[in-house]
């Protein structure tokens, strides 16, 4: 029997959902493989502990004040929250390499810490502790190497980019469109932050003891290959987390609504459209209409997430024309938050109009949901465009979140023979990227690998 104790990981999620729920499905990875587990977790967006009864929590202070957890710039929250834990963190993580000496507990063996690729004081941390630090990074590594391509990219003068270019490729940055590329790089505001934390977040991880990456050689070969003409620390892609064979529970910061269940048990096989723009973007109220009009117009029937608050200026879903709901007889479905997982892995579901966050581009095709494309910020541009354009399981809006254009995405994806095609490649892609955590496929093979380096220190 392995005795747990011995060797133990600590675990500092970045406070985003999307973010938490990579790094806890890690930790339930790791604990399986014999770890025990500690999580060092900010205020702000604290994950549940009562969840994950046999990982360890513990909290520190984030200094955010109110008004500041509910601003909708991402990257200035980042940006205040690196600058306010480092103390806090240094001084949670000396507590735990150095229980005090009247607790009775022997010192333990901490193997390393495992950390986002968003905190950026970390690295200097662990080495003063002389603590390996390995990196989670919660992108598709594409878009990891995005994060030298974008500051570079500006540097170039790529922007403004002229409407009779909109639609080139980026060659430095495939398989992005230029029209694409304003649209990631953010505001003119955010440029110097954006490229000064991006740098940052290189530096911090090249002295790392590896990179932990939530994508697969099936998803990803070609950056994976590229990345080792460019960094020389060991990179561990070990596929989609949630995949790996351990017992499932939810890491959602808000309650999901378990009527969504019976609810596609009612519906025949692959005929609802499932709609969630993931944990953090944001509509405006004319857009919200646009979404809801195209969706009723439609007459397929719809389960949508609106969280509250993610409508400007509203509440939650008050701003839908009097009698929307009714008008719909039972087709349409708005909940303020979903089981996700469940919801991909119904029958009833056929399609996902998604912002393509990575988890949510990942679990779609882990269940061979096709989707609809409509990214907003970072990221999201990127998969949108391998799913559209690279492996061709998916449509992309272009950005355009009109009645029209949604209804016609969601008839082509959910009714017509192009449908019928982009599924059966969706299913070939799922079927690939699950045999890779399946023993001997190469994420599997990457896991074993990671759990042999992290096991050398405590042993
Ligand atoms: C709206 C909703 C979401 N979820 C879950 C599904 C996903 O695991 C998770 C959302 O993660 P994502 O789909 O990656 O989206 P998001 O929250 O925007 O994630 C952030 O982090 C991601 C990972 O770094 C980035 O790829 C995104 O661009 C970034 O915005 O929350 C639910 O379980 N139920 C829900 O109702
Ligand atoms: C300046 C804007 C431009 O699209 C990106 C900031 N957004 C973000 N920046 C860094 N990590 C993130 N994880 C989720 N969103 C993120």
């Amino acid at each position: 029997m392995e005795k747990r104790n011995e060797r133990q990981v600590i675990l500092f999620p970045l406070p985003l959902q999307g973010c938490i729920n990579p790094m806890l499905q890690l930790a339930k990875i790791l604990y399986s493989r014999g770890f025990s587990i500690t999580i060092i977790h900010t205020r702000f967006n604290a994950p549940k502990s009562s969840d994950h009864p046999l990982f360890t929590f513990l909290q520190i202070s984030d200094g955010l004040s109110e008004s500041q957890t509910q601003s909708r710039d991402v990257l200035l929250q980042l940006t205040l929250l690196n600058n306010n834990c480092e103390n806090p963190f240094r001084e949670c993580l000396a507590k735990v390499i150095k229980p005090s000496s009247d607790s009775g507990t022997e010192e333990r063996k901490i193997s390393c810490l495992i950390d986002d690729s968003g905190w950026v004081f970390t690295q200097s941390v662990s080495e003063s502790f002389n603590l390996p630090r390995f990196v989670l990074c919660a992108y598709k590594f594409s878009f990891f190497l995005g994060h030298l391509l974008v500051p570079q990219i500006r540097r170039e003068g790529f922007l403004p980019v002229p409407d009779s270019e909109a639609e080139d490729l980026v060659l430095e940055f495939p398989p992005l469109r230029k029209k694409d590329l304003s649209r990631i790089m953010g505001t003119s505001a955010q440029s110097e932050p954006l490229d000064s934390y991006l740098h940052k977040i290189i530096e911090a991880t090249k002295p790392a003891s590896g990179l932990i990456v939530m994508s697969c050689e099936e998803l990803d070969l070609d950056s994976l290959t590229e990345s080792n003409k460019v960094f020389s620390f060991p990179i561990f892609p070990i596929g989609p987390f949630h995949i790996h064979d351990v017992p499932a529970s939810s890491s959602s910061l808000l309650e999901p609504d378990q009527s969504c269940i019976p609810w596609l048990d009612k519906h025949e096989t692959r005929s609802v459209i499932y709609v969630s723009l993931g944990s953090i973007a944001s509509l405006n109220e004319s857009d919200f209409l646009e979404i809801a009009c195209g969706l009723r117009n439609t007459n397929q029937s719809f389960l949508w997430v609106v969280r509250p608050g993610s409508v400007h200026g509203r509440d939650w879903i008050e701003s839908l024309p009097s009698g929307f709901m009714e008008s719909l007889e039972g087709k349409g479905k708005i909940v303020k938050w979903a089981p996700q997982l469940d919801v991909l892995a119904h029958r009833a579901t056929g399609g996902f109009l998604t912002h393509n966050g990575w988890n949510s581009t990942l679990e779609s095709i882990c269940e061979g949901v096709p989707m609809i494309c409509l990214p907003f910020v970072w990221d999201q541009f990127v998969n949108a465009r391998y799913i559209s354009e690279v492996w061709r399981v998916g449509i992309h809006l272009e950005g355009r979140i009109e009645r029209r254009e949604i209804e016609r995405a969601v008839i082509r994806l959910m009714v017509e023979s192009e449908g019928e095609e982009i599924r059966d490649r969706i299913k070939v892609l799922r079927d690939e990227v699950r045999r890779s955590v399946k023993q001997g496929g190469s994420a599997s093979r990457s896991l074993d690998e990671l759990v042999d380096r992290i096991s050398i220190r405590a042993a």
